[in-house]
């Protein structure tokens, strides 16, 4: 189609994904060869010129795609190489990146994605002279198969071997620390120190020698001297959780150590120097703190240098099921039980959760289900009163109580609207009470009812909670 079309490699054991690739390229004008293993790619490397791009699939029968990515880089360092998987944890995206890959596409992929990539690939050709990143090996695993985790893996993957600081927002319990983990461990920074330390945990007042220690006498109660977390850090990541709520004075202070690398303990006059890679988290938006001049515009700027956005679990709900089922392992593998499952009825209502408190809502719920559900498989009753709602959440309740009655028609339960108004009373109750403090009459007023309904719901509503 072009002069001079660039030529691209495809390797990949499964023929179907071959040919889709390989068509898919032509089509857009590239000249394709395929081969079904990495010796076949790598015999002709010998015989023929090499191709300006090659993609490979990681598992396949002899050498695998990372064997065959290490055998390309010595020889051609400088041929960029697209490694194709399914397997898209952290370990095997960050083990493609360090071993030199340019980029990682997770299978099943999009055709237009994988041609688009080539084009850009090709296109940033010139420029792409980055010497190949090292990394130590991973740790943790962070679950999640959804498209925003994917994509989360991936620039984790690619971010981790730059010392750059990097801001992690989300909501309370979606993963900012357990990315900020991997981000860690996936750096050349590994075995070096990762300190974590959150802002919103420490009284204003010890902050400060917490960040950057204090000598001996500095301050009443400070007998010795105390080594700060920065100084820990050296060498590796010092995580700061909950940055929105740094006093400002710190803030100040953490502005210039960030651009100076080196900082005084409080009370000292020895000038310490650190390496340290700061990673900050918040669940709080850092530009509205800017606005209503609680959050210095210039820290920001400093500490967003990347910005990695955790989605609430509700945007992901695809990766309930699997995060929940790892919990339960966990869990098991503790109470040294055989791991409980979940019926479709319960996983039905895990999925039309809302999850306010997000992973760690769906962690905690899973260990209290292992320790407390009677059977192996975990009912849709199981759950009732289990699933916290809160703020935004509440919206989802409809939902909820969808499932809950698709639950009950099929267990075969009589009289569903008398039990489920019953459950509905006893909910709104239950709030306004706690609202009021358990008056009774302000509760009434609040619910715009009569105190008369509120002390008989009162007492149909006391009534065990399995229906
Ligand atoms: N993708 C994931 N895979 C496995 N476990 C996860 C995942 N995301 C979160 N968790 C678990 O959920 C819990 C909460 O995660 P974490 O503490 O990282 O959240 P956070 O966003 O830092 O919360 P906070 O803002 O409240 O500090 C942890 O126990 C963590 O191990």
């Amino acid at each position: 189609m072009s002069n001079e079309a660039a030529s691209v490699w495809v390797v990949d054991d499964d023929r179907s994904v071959r040919f889709v690739l390989a068509t898919a390229l032509s089509d857009a004008g590239y000249e394709v060869s395929g081969f079904d293993s990495a010796d076949a790619a790598l015999s002709a490397l010998g015989s023929r010129p090499a191709p300006q791009l090659l993609f490979t699939d990681v598992r396949m029968p002899g050498d695998d795609g990372l064997v065959l990515l290490e055998k390309i880089k010595q020889a051609h360092p400088q041929l960029p190489v697209v490694v194709m998987s399914a397997y898209t944890d952290v370990a095997s995206t960050a083990g493609a990146f360090r071993g030199g890959a340019h980029e990682f596409l997770s299978k099943p992929f999009d055709l237009d994605e994988a041609v688009g990539l080539a084009a850009r690939v090709l296109g940033e050709r010139a420029e792409a002279d980055a010497a190949p990143p090292e990394v130590e090996p991973a740790g943790d695993v962070l679950v999640g198969d959804s498209p925003a985790m994917r994509q989360l893996f991936r620039a984790i993957g690619r971010l981790a071997q730059a010392p750059l600081t990097v801001l992690i927002t989300g909501e309370t319990g979606t993963g900012k620390e357990l990315v900020a983990r991997a981000l860690h461990r996936e750096s050349p920074r590994a075995r070096q120190p990762f300190v974590a330390l959150n802002t919103a945990a420490i009284p204003a007042e010890l902050l400060e020698s917490e960040l950057f220690g204090h000598e001996a006498g500095a301050f009443t109660g400070a007998a010795r001297r105390h080594i700060g977390r920065f100084e820990q850090a050296h060498g590796g990541t010092l995580f700061l959780d909950e940055i929105g709520d740094m006093p400002a004075s710190l803030q100040t202070r953490l502005l210039r150590v960030l651009a100076e690398g080196e900082f005084f303990r409080v009370g000292g006059r020895e000038l310490i120097r650190v390496d340290v890679r700061v990673i900050a988290a918040t669940h709080q938006d850092l530009e509205t703190l800017v606005g209503e001049g609680r959050f210095r515009a210039d820290l920001l700027h400093r500490l967003d240098v990347v910005r990695l956005r955790l989605p609430p679990l509700r945007e992901r709900r695809g990766d309930v099921p699997a995060l929940a089922e790892r919990f339960l392992h966990e869990a098991a593998e503790k109470f040294a039980a055989p791991a409980k499952r979940f019926s479709k009825p319960a996983t039905d209502r895990l999925l039309a959760h809302h999850w306010p408190g997000n992973v760690r809502e769906l962690e905690n719920l899973c260990w209290r289900l292992a320790a407390l559900a009677p059977a192996d498989t975990i009912t849709g009753a199981d759950l009732d009163g289990m699933l916290q709602s809160g703020g935004p959440a509440s919206a989802d309740w409809d939902a909820v109580l969808k499932a809950w009655a698709r639950d009950q028609l099929a267990a075969g339960t009589a009289d569903l609207h008398a039990k489920a108004r019953e459950r509905f009373d006893h909910a709104l109750l239950e709030a306004a009470l706690e609202h009021t403090g358990g008056r009774r009459t302000e509760a009434a007023t609040r619910l715009g009812l009569g105190r008369n309904t509120v002390t008989r719901k009162l007492g149909t509503s006391r009534r065990p909670r399995r229906t």
